[in-house]
């Protein structure tokens, strides 16, 4: 069996950061080198001050305690692939936007190019891991190439090991995973390269959480856990509109559900719909999957989920606008929150960028204000999302604010859109005497005490509450 003294990590983002980041603080006998083309991404996990360039509870720690030991952060990336017994391949998977598949396939550019430059530059034996969320038989394609490509004396041993932290708790996630997955050939060759994998995270994951199964099987899994996971939430979603038709409490219903020992209670959070970089691409990725294999209702089935969620998310910009005597045009609206979820600076596909814009589009003012999102990535998810507005126009519509309280400022209505915690800890009576009357707030992640909230004066609407206002 080989034995891992050189990790590389092709890809310094949300996951090739903080998952090598914590195999280095775990393993101080490897040496791991985390390489990205992106060079203000390097130079900000190299950053003296240790401003990373992702928000992650815990990440600087780890950084701090690995940095300059055992782990780097580089552009070189010829020397970090040559130098190293096993590389990851950790690099963006996003929906193709255009040409065969547009709209729901993985674009596997980013990926290809990362194996090219393996084959290209290596001058020994290495195993190759795919870390990036990548459509079944994707190994397959990397072993094409690498054989193609690579010199006489280079094998390429391939694996798979899905990455399932989520953002928010992903150093918690990694160091005590549910489960780690290592898919491999089932070939002598596979299965030493496996257990060699296997022997790296045995330095802080008990060995029966480590499964080891089939390439496919492994690719497979990952997109069909994140896919469970969002129908779970779209499932919830769509309970809570009976419920704010029928008068019934969807915080009630899920804990009653949850309660089931084969339900769980876990990920039934009812929400104004799911966010984050991976639950919509990947669902689309399975459903394209299952087209090309010709099987429609299959695909037709996932896809479901996504309508869904799509269905959620304009459901509660309409209610905004219903509420407020069926015109936002000129009222000011405070969002608060503009992260995915809470506990992250990551805006990827974040309900509020919908919100938003469906409020935008209604010509209504917005306040904005978020605890992590940096200002700039605000405006340029609200350029993408709006492309035939110039920025100076959404400029004139749209105000970041730096408090949740000067959000909320002279505003008609509070709208909640991510979960942060010091959103549970506002002064609602400090707010309210700010805000225009009557006072709204719509609460899109079920924080808000709904009786205290009514006595001090407001109007209030609750996903999945019937009793409204
Ligand atoms: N964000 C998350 O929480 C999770 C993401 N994943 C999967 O992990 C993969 C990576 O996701 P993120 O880290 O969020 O993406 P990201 O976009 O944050 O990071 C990817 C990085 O790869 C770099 N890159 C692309 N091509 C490169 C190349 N040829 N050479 C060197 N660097 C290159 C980019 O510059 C970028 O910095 C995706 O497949 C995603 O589906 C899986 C689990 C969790
Ligand atoms: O492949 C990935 O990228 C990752 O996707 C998710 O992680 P993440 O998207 O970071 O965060 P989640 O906690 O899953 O939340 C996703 C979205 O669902 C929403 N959500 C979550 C739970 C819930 O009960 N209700 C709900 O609306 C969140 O607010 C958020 O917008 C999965 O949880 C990870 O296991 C997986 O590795």
């Amino acid at each position: 069996m080989p034995t891992v003294t050189k990790i590389c990590c092709i890809g310094a983002g949300y996951v090739g950061g903080p998952t090598c980041a914590v195999i280095a603080l775990k393993c101080p006998h490897i040496q791991v080198t985390i390489v990205d083309l992106n060079q203000a991404r390097i130079d900000a996990w190299n950053s003296r001050d240790y401003k990373l360039p992702i928000y992650e509870p815990g990440l600087e720690d780890v950084v701090r305690e690995a940095r300059g030991r055992n782990l780097f952060f580089s552009t070189d990336i010829d020397k970090a692939i040559q130098e190293a017994d096993l590389i990851f391949v950790s690099v963006n998977t996003p929906t193709k936007k255009s040409g065969v598949g547009a709209g729901f396939a993985a674009d596997l550019k980013y990926v290809e190019s990362a194996t090219r430059h393996i084959a290209k530059v290596a001058t020994s034996s290495k195993i190759v891991v795919e870390k990036s969320t990548v459509p079944c038989r994707t190994a397959e394609s990397m072993r094409t190439i690498l054989e193609a490509n690579s010199r006489p004396n280079c094998r390429f041993d391939i694996l798979s090991n899905p990455e399932f932290l989520a953002e928010g708790t992903a150093i918690n996630d990694l160091f005590n995973p549910d489960r780690v997955l290592i898919g491999s050939l089932q070939t002598p060759d596979g299965i030493a390269a496996s257990n060699a994998l296997l022997e790296v995270y045995a330095n802080w994951v008990p060995k029966d959480r480590v499964l080891t199964v089939g390439l496919w099987s492994s690719e497979l899994s990952k997109l069909a856990a994140n896919a469970m996971l969002a129908q779970r939430i779209s499932s919830v979603n769509a309970l809570s509109a009976i419920c704010e038709a029928t008068g019934a409490n969807i915080d009630e219903v899920a804990h009653a559900i949850g309660y089931d020992s084969r339900i769980g209670p876990k990920f039934l959070r009812a929400s104004v719909g799911f966010g984050g970089s991976c639950f919509q691409k990947d669902i689309l990725n399975l459903v394209y999957l299952s087209e090309s294999l010709h099987l429609p209702e299959v695909a037709e089935y996932w896809k479901q989920v996504v309508v869904m969620n799509e269905y959620q998310k304009r459901r509660f910009s309409k209610t905004v606008v219903d509420t407020l005597f069926n015109t936002i045009t000129g009222k000011r609206i405070a969002v608060l929150g503009f992260a995915f979820k809470a506990d992250t600076g990551d805006t990827r596909e974040s309900p509020a960028i919908t919100l938003v814009r469906d409020f935008l589009q209604e010509k209504a003012l917005v306040n904005i204000y978020d605890p992590q999102v940096v200002h700039e990535q605000i405006w340029t998810d609200l350029t993408e999302v709006m492309p035939s507005v110039p920025l100076s126009d959404i400029k004139k519509q749209v105000h970041i604010t730096t408090s949740a309280l000067e959000c909320c400022l002279n505003t008609e209505a509070v709208v909640i859109a991510t979960e942060w915690r010091e959103f549970r800890e506002i002064d609602w009576e400090v707010v309210y005497t700010g805000m225009n009357k009557p006072a709204f707030v719509f609460d899109g992640r079920l924080l808000v005490d709904i009786q205290k909230l009514k006595e001090i004066g407001f109007q209030v609407a609750v996903i999945g509450r019937g009793e409204r206002l």
